[in-house]
């Protein structure tokens, strides 16, 4: 993924630095948690003291009232350590749901308002699970990792001071200690980091590879690929294994190290301790809790090791996230002003574009186009001639390297995109359904429209009658991507969906061929309905569409060649010509042969 691998890697955590920002607004629950955090690492030190106690003045000193206070003392200390265990666990898990919400959701808003080039240069389902693994982890990071991290620490601190303080000498072992323990843990943590990050991006892969090829299964299945698919997906999980497993065995080695180290080390304390108790420098009680001081370092120790193998995997993830959360639209949403509320003329004034992922291919040049308000304009030409191009500048899902598009007087680019794109509609040649209900889908553009509305849309779209046949009707549940319909079906609702949107500027991708002859007429009438007075550009298929439009553009090589009614163009462009009896399958065309007759060659050619 692009992103991922053109990012600087950066060596500290300031990626996780950056995510504890996002705890800022739960500070009250920080608060409390802190303050619960530190009440169990006090008790979980005091228990120390409790050891001494039970030690010299209980079995030492064969005293049971004594060893009574100390084990009351011992249940005193226990039932501090529940409620702070109780609220600090109960919290701090709060703030990692919370924060991995917050997060996932800021990254999503973020996400859906990106210019759309930058989903076809970055995968959809890496994306997916960038929004789903990454932010997972984040969440047992604060929910567990951060809290376990800093209450180890604290109890670190805490017992070494108490250490010093019962013991001087003997806490030089474990001081001697120290400094061996965290060299392998630095050494082995930045492998593990760089391994766990390489480890996310190869299951990232695993997941949109499956994702591709579920989604077009049919076509698998037609080609009868099941096989290879199988053997490429497992390719992909066996790598993403073999990364895992290298990044265990340093995970591993990393713990092992850290454990052999502090419990040697420990080890040498007792044999030392035990010799001074035996010479009485020492009270039994004072090396009890000075073991239970060095448990608790050694242990503490170990758990941090661990963690920061975690925070550490945790900061890969997070780099990824903020990744994704800094990445800027390249559609800038700037313009503050308002476009006319009439119907103005669309100008293309000298447009150059090129797509951003292929710099060197120009799919506009040039390109001059006056599109008339209240007119209908037809855009025909050879494939690759730009026609779908003028569509997404149009929409501004990009925004042209050169010359300017303009609405009346005014660059597309000084209105907000919402207010622009309040003006236009579109309905595409594969008409895209969400999962719902047919309502909800006519409804995309205006959730709150009255029923009647939807359903004067939906009349008006000639989609009436097949949704009230459906089991439901407009309560009718479609899977996704309205799988179960037809293509006229799916065309005829996306054309309701543009009427209920009541655009200013209707654009239309003719469908090539999902349409059948009488699924064809009505989406002809619909259209010939709301195309009324109404600014219409039409990438242009079928002969009936291009000669009832007011005006025809004639596209090759991202430049507009010619423009006229169908007669001139017949007499002045050779290619219109040559791409009419081509594309509509008819014998030589000449302007005499009247409308009706023209039209009826081709339901006849459609027909057969
Ligand atoms: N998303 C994209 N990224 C990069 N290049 C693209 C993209 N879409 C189109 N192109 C290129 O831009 C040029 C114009 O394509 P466009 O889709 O506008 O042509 P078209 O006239 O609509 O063709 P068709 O009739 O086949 O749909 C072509 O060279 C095409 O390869």
């Amino acid at each position: 993924m692009a992103y991922v691998k053109d990012a600087p890697k950066s060596r500290d955590m300031s990626a996780l630095r950056q995510v504890l920002i996002f705890l800022w607004p739960h500070k009250l629950r920080l608060l409390g948690a802190t303050a619960a955090l530190m009440l169990t690492a006090g008790a979980t030190l005091s228990l120390g003291y409790g050891v001494r106690i039970l030690i010299d003045s209980g079995f030492s000193a064969g005293n049971q009232d004594g060893l009574k206070s100390a084990v009351l003392l011992l249940v005193g200390i226990s039932m501090a350590m529940a409620f702070g265990t109780f609220v600090r666990f109960y919290l701090v898990s709060w703030l990692g749901e919370r924060v991995s919400a917050d997060l996932r959701s800021a990254v999503f808003r973020n996400l859906v308002r990106l210019h759309p080039g930058f989903f076809e240069q970055n995968q959809a389902g890496e994306i997916m699970s960038r929004l789903t693994t990454d932010t997972a982890l984040l969440q047992t990071l604060i929910g567990s990792s951060v809290s376990l991290a800093a209450r180890n620490t604290l109890t670190l601190v805490g017992a070494l001071a108490l250490m010093l303080f019962t013991n001087f000498k003997l806490s030089l072992f474990i001081l001697l200690i120290v400094p061996l323990t965290i060299a392998p843990i630095l050494i082995f943590g930045r492998k593990v980091r760089r391994l766990s990050s390489e480890s996310q991006d190869s299951i990232a892969s695993v997941g949109s590879y499956a994702g591709e090829v579920l989604q077009s299964i049919k076509v698998v299945q037609s080609f009868k690929q099941e096989g290879r698919e199988v053997s490429a997906f497992d390719g992909e999980v066996d790598r993403a294994f073999v990364i895992a497993k290298r990044r265990i065995r340093q995970r591993s080695i990393l713990m092992a190290v850290a454990i052999f180290l502090s419990l040697s080390g420990m080890t040498a304390m007792l044999w030392s301790g035990g010799n001074d108790v035996i010479s009485g420098r020492m009270t039994a009680g004072d090396l009890g809790a000075f073991v239970f001081y060095a448990i608790m370092v050694g242990g503490a120790f170990a758990t941090l090791s661990e963690v920061w193998g975690d925070l550490q995997r945790a900061a890969g993830a997070a780099e990824r996230l903020l990744e994704l959360l800094a990445t800027t639209s390249q559609v800038p949403d700037e313009g503050r002003a308002l476009p006319a509320p009439g119907p103005e003329r669309v100008v293309f004034d000298r447009v150059g574009f090129f797509y951003p992922s292929r710099p060197d291919n120009t799919a506009l040049d040039a390109f001059n186009l006056v599109i008339a308000p209240g007119k209908s304009l037809a855009l025909v030409g050879p494939s690759g001639a730009g026609k779908s191009t003028v569509f997404e500048l149009l929409q501004r899902f990009y925004d042209p390297q050169s010359g300017a598009i303009r609405y009346g007087d005014t660059d597309l680019r000084q209105f907000s995109l919402h207010s622009w794109r309040s003006k236009t509609a579109l309905v595409p040649q594969n008409p895209v359904l969400f999962t719902g209900t047919v309502r909800d889908n006519i409804a995309y553009g205006k959730p709150d429209a009255r029923d009647s509305d939807v359903l004067a849309a939906a009349r008006a779209a000639h989609a009436d009658v097949f949704i009230r046949e459906l089991p439901g009707g407009f309560d009718c549940t479609l899977g996704a991507q309205g799988m179960q319909l037809s293509g006229g079906q799916r065309q005829r609702i996306a054309l309701a969906r543009a009427i209920l949107d009541d655009p200013e500027i209707l654009l239309l991708d003719e469908a090539t061929s999902a349409l059948d002859t009488e699924s064809e007429y009505h989406v002809q009438q619909a259209l010939g309905d709301i195309m009324r007075g109404r600014t219409t550009v039409i990438i242009a298929h079928r002969l009936s569409t291009i000669i009832n439009a007011d005006q025809i553009a004639v596209m090759d090589q991202g430049q507009v060649v010619a423009t006229g009614t169908h007669e001139q163009l017949l007499l002045q462009s050779p290619l219109y010509k040559r791409l009419a009896e081509l594309q509509f399958r008819e014998a030589p065309l000449t302007p005499a042969r009247s409308v009706v007759e023209q039209t009826e060659v081709e339901r006849s050619t459609s027909d057969g």
